[in-house]
């Protein structure tokens, strides 16, 4: 309990992408590489079969065998420092499972998404449905994933943590994929002073806004683009931290811009996470293409995407 106790994250985590093959095979020869290329650039912590990972896009062995890999690559080596892995799925057994192994092979946290299917429409339902997810393990610390916009459930979440906090010892606190930062103060201040003086760990996971996100109280962000910009984002904490206002926000721009390029591909191809993943091969880190139901961008789409990046400011990352 201890290591729960003082457990925290802070600045910058990555979303790790899931590295495929051409067909759509998880592609475990490139991970050297690429946790190579996160430590190249600053970042030692990671959010692993998450959204941008396509977690729920993958089979229960491909998400252990995912995790062992990173172990491998990132914590054996000691450069990975902090490790979330995802252990939302659709049923209870497979998250379970997948509880279960993190904790085998030494992952640091774990997450989940509520349900997917059966919603929780009340907070009773899904402070239930996650106690009996950190309960599976409840010697690992355990974070909430609140994702209204893909998951649908947009519960208070300072209402989630009060009523959380008296039933899951565990709980560290949330990934915070929302733009609502009325909740995301809310959040900040729950148990705060108290509880040992440590309060809920916030990690911020809207790229767009995190400068926000860190002026409202979030310790870290967790994002899919601080794999291809992380220059750009680390520039931005840090400014925000220093109270320069201005510079963060020309940065927080600069990601602004580039995500709207991004949204519209992603609306092409299936998701953002496509084409979110289309952009590593031009900073020289190919991932290959996401997985089915999603699909990479023909060369003609490329083409023009490299071209609208490149005018939202590309060169500047
Ligand atoms: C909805 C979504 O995928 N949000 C991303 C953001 O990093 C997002 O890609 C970014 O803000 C661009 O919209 C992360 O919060 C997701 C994430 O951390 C994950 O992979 O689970």
């Amino acid at each position: 309990m201890d290591q729960i106790k003082t457990f925290q994250m802070e600045g910058m985590i990555a979303a790790t992408f899931t590295p495929m093959t051409p067909d759509g095979e998880v592609d475990y020869d490139k991970y050297d590489k690429y946790c190579q290329h996160l430590a190249d650039n600053g970042i030692h912590q990671i959010y692993v079969n998450g959204t941008t990972g396509e977690g729920f896009s993958l089979t229960l062995e491909e998400r252990e065998k995912v995790v062992e890999k990173w172990i491998e690559v990132g914590k054996k080596t000691g450069r990975i420092t902090k490790m979330v892995v995802q252990v939302g799925a659709l049923n209870m057994h497979d998250t379970i499972a997948l509880v279960d192994h993190a904790l085998s092979v030494g992952a640091d946290a774990i997450a989940t998404v509520p349900p997917l299917f059966f919603k929780p429409k009340t907070l009773d339902y899904l402070v239930k449905y996650c106690k009996e997810v950190a309960n599976a393990a409840p010697n690992i610390p355990f974070y909430f994933y609140h994702l209204p916009s893909v998951v649908g459930v947009e519960l208070n979440n300072e209402d989630f943590l009060k009523a959380a906090s008296k039933e899951i010892p565990s709980l560290v606190g949330i990934k915070f994929s929302s733009k609502d930062l009325v909740d995301l103060i809310g959040c900040v201040h729950v148990n705060a002073p108290n509880r040992d003086s440590k309060r809920y760990n916030m990690l911020f996971g809207c790229d767009e806004m995190v400068m926000s996100g860190m002026v409202m109280g979030a310790q870290g962000g967790v994002g899919s683009t601080y794999n291809f910009l992380p220059k750009v984002i680390q520039r931005i904490m840090d400014k925000t931290k220093k109270g320069e206002t201005a510079d963060a926000l020309a940065d927080q721009y600069l990601v602004q811009k580039a995500c709207r390029v991004m949204y519209k591909y992603g609306d092409l191809l299936g998701n953002n996470v496509s084409s979110l993943k289309a952009i590593m091969p031009l900073i020289g880190m190919d991932l290959g293409p996401a997985r089915s139901p999603l699909r990479p961008p023909t060369a003609e789409e490329l083409e023009s995407y490299k071209k609208e990046l490149l005018e939202a400011g590309m060169d500047k990352w």
